[in-house]
């Protein structure tokens, strides 16, 4: 089992992938991450979101679905490392969801099984992977005790 994101949009850009590797280097099973991107539409707005909700939901399976949306739940990072631990520790998957320019649309909402709020500030897209990443190993650490957070 392990944690998977599904991101609409292009590749890591550098700045962001020299972050995601500092992290991804560190982490281990079952919080290693791995990414699927998905291709945005050439559509605008309503269509694009659909679109692209459309390209998500195809991808989900039964896996535990975490939505990253400014307008989710604020949690604690202890919080967030009991929210990935528990499925992963009952042999479930876990995919996080970032969406593209116009987010995803209702249906996504209604099929994420948590959705999750960085702040109700709205970041770029870029931005909350590589906060993601960090969150993710923080999650770890957490769970196995160790020091890199303090309370
Ligand atoms: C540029 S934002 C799109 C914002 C857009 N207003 C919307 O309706 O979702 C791209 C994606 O980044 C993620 N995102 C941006 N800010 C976030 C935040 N504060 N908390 C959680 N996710 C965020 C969401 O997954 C969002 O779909």
């Amino acid at each position: 089992m392990a944690i998977r994101v599904l991101a609409v949009g292009r590749k890591h850009e550098s700045w962001v992938s020299e972050g995601i590797d500092r992290y991804a280097k560190r982490l281990k099973k079952p919080f290693d991450l791995s990414w699927q991107l998905i291709a945005h539409s050439a559509r605008e707005h309503d269509a694009a979101r659909k679109e692209e909700s459309e390209r998500l939901l195809a991808r989900l399976g039964s896996d535990f679905v975490v939505l990253l949306d400014e307008r989710g739940k604020a949690i604690d990072s202890p919080t967030l490392s009991r929210t990935l631990l528990r499925p992963l520790e009952a042999s479930r998957s876990v995919t996080v969801i970032i969406g593209g320019a116009y987010g995803v649309d209702d249906q996504v909402h209604q099929r994420a099984d948590f959705v999750w709020s960085l702040s109700p500030l709205v970041f770029p897209h870029q931005l909350v992977r590589l906060i993601l990443a960090e969150q993710v190993y923080r999650a770890q650490e957490i769970a196995g005790g160790r020091s890199y957070h303090h309370e």
